[in-house]
């Protein structure tokens, strides 16, 4: 008979298949038996530790598969983002002739391929490590299984308080960013930035340094929050103009506290009160909480000029919820308070808020015990413009070794017997900066604040500028007048362009 082959093959497929099967059911059941199982899911810390230190294990060099990837995949910054060439790397190098041409090179990462077990033989035991997809239909969400055969799981421990001082040491120069991801309510890893050193920021004396240690006493302070009754957490509100270091200052000090910032946009897509609830829940005990342009959440106005309304569109009432918004937005100025207060908030966290709009902000927001310290950015002072002009150019002290510079690099030392020769060079990519002494930089500062009008441009400004005459200091300073008339200049005409768009502009500006 012609048909019965096929038949027999289905026949023969089908039990082979319902062999293998069971076959494999049985077997995980009997490793399940004698394995002692451990469950890392990606939106926790411990399954970044442990991608860490499994993508350290020499075990690797061994394995038969695995994934290679040069995408950040997770917030251990130990993997550089974008596509890459696999037989071109396997590190970044500071001297690379590469980075000239605006490419820097990938570094790799091996990792555990998906749906893989693999065996890695660690302390005397075999760890069988699997990682798979949660949510395989969107893309996202792994999770790590790792099992041993153990009595007990103190190996398991071990491991993972290994794996948590190998990823911290690593992670000793970097600050995590996570953003609030409204789609699924919950935080995602953003990247891991260099420190910014405290000294790179120029604010008026003392404001760097109250912030700092205000910040520092909070956080030795929970029992005495404690007991009084005062809930552990701190706000700082820093407002004022676009451009005058809001941003910078928060990641320095999160650098220097050791902290990871978490940063929510209130007026992003999708964002309500139940979405706001949930990601302020999963908010760790220490860390910065940052609330990005606060007074931008309600006016839903996409612009941060002084055109828009300023009025917020909730009632004043912190009670009545706004109506949905075109974008899908239903946070309420009541929801946003509860999230900030309510019983899920972390304890332990700061709170920074930044707003380009103080007097656009309900009061109910930033009284104290929601925004207890406020910090007012101005634009840039004479005093703010001398200090980040020798931010810029560090100078060659007696000694003959430059000042540190928040801009140089480790490798940009000049050697002290250069002390006597005119301008030495220091190395930068594709730039030789002269080194100036200090009686030269002091008072090339000191001419440059001069011709910096007081309270006008912001510091982003006076750093562009600097930025395009990193190689020139002293041409730079005489070349600053000419510079502020065509800032005046520029904003005159854009201050115009905007006045003819929206005729209220002029009133406000
Ligand atoms: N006070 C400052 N000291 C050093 N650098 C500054 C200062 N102010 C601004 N800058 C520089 O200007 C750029 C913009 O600063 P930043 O983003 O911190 O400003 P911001 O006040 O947060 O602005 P916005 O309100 O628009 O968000 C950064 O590159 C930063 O290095």
């Amino acid at each position: 008979m012609p048909h019965t082959c096929p038949q027999k093959l289905v026949v023969i497929g089908g039990t082979v298949e319902t062999a293998r099967r069971a076959s494999v059911s049985a077997w995980n059941g009997f490793v399940d038996s004698f394995f002692l199982t451990a469950h890392f899911s990606q939106e926790d810390y411990p399954y970044d530790w442990l991608m860490h230190w499994l993508s350290k294990q020499p075990a690797w060099g061994r394995s038969r598969e695995f994934e290679i990837t040069t995408r950040t995949v997770s917030r251990n910054g130990l993997t550089q983002s974008t596509t890459g060439d696999l037989e071109e790397e396997e590190e970044v190098d500071d001297d690379d002739d590469s980075l000239v041409h605006g490419r820097r090179k990938r570094k790799i990462s091996f990792m555990p391929s998906l749906d893989t077990t693999h065996t890695i033989y660690y302390r005397g035991h075999w760890l069988r490590i699997t990682r798979t997809k949660r949510y395989p239909d969107y893309g996202h969400g792994s999770s790590l299984k790792i099992s041993v055969v153990a009595r007990n799981n103190d190996i398991l421990k071990k491991l993972v308080l290994e794996a948590k001082r190998e990823y911290e040491k690593d992670a000793e120069h970097r600050v995590h960013i996570f953003m609030a991801d409204t789609t699924y309510g919950c935080w995602r890893w953003n990247g891991a930035r260099q420190k910014r050193p405290m000294s790179s920021i120029v604010l008026q004396p003392g404001v760097k340094d109250m912030l700092l240690a205000d910040c520092k006493d909070f956080l030795c302070s929970e029992e005495w929050y404690a007991e009084r009754g005062i809930p552990f957490r701190r706000g700082y509100l820093l407002h004022g103009v676009p451009g005058s270091g809001k941003t910078s200052l928060i990641h320095s000090l999160a650098g220097e506290l050791g902290l990871d910032i978490y940063v929510v946009s209130l007026s992003s897509k999708g964002m309500s009160d139940n979405t706001l609830t949930t990601l302020m829940g999963h908010v760790p005990s220490r860390c910065i909480l940052l609330l990005e342009d606060l007074d931008a959440a309600f006016t839903r106005s996409v612009s941060r000029d002084s055109s828009s309304t300023g009025a917020p569109t909730v009632p004043t009432s912190s009670t009545t919820p706004t109506p949905e918004t075109n974008d899908g937005s239903t946070l309420s100025l009541s929801g946003l308070l509860n999230s900030l207060d309510g019983v899920a908030a972390a304890e332990g966290r700061l709170l920074f808020a930044t707003t380009n709009h103080i007097e656009r902000l309900d009061p109910a927001l930033s009284r104290p015990g929601r925004m207890d310290v406020w910090v007012n950015f101005t634009h840039a002072t004479k005093w703010q413009a001398e200090g980040i002009f020798k931010c810029f150019f560090p100078h060659k002290p007696q000694g003959g070794v430059p000042a540190p510079s928040a801009t140089a690099s480790s490798d940009e030392k000049v050697d002290a017997s250069q002390k006597n020769l005119p301008l030495p060079k220091r190395k930068a990519p594709g730039h030789a900066i002269p080194v100036l002494d200090e009686a030269e930089i002091s008072e090339l500062a000191k001419r440059f604040a001069d011709a910096i009008p007081e309270n006008e441009l912001s510091v982003a400004a006076l750093q562009g500028y600097l930025l395009k005459n990193k190689v020139r200091p002293r041409e730079c300073v005489e070349e600053v007048d000419e510079w502020v008339i065509q800032e005046r200049e520029t904003r005159e005409k854009l201050k115009k362009e905007k006045a003819e768009v929206s005729p209220r502009y002029a009133t406000y500006a």
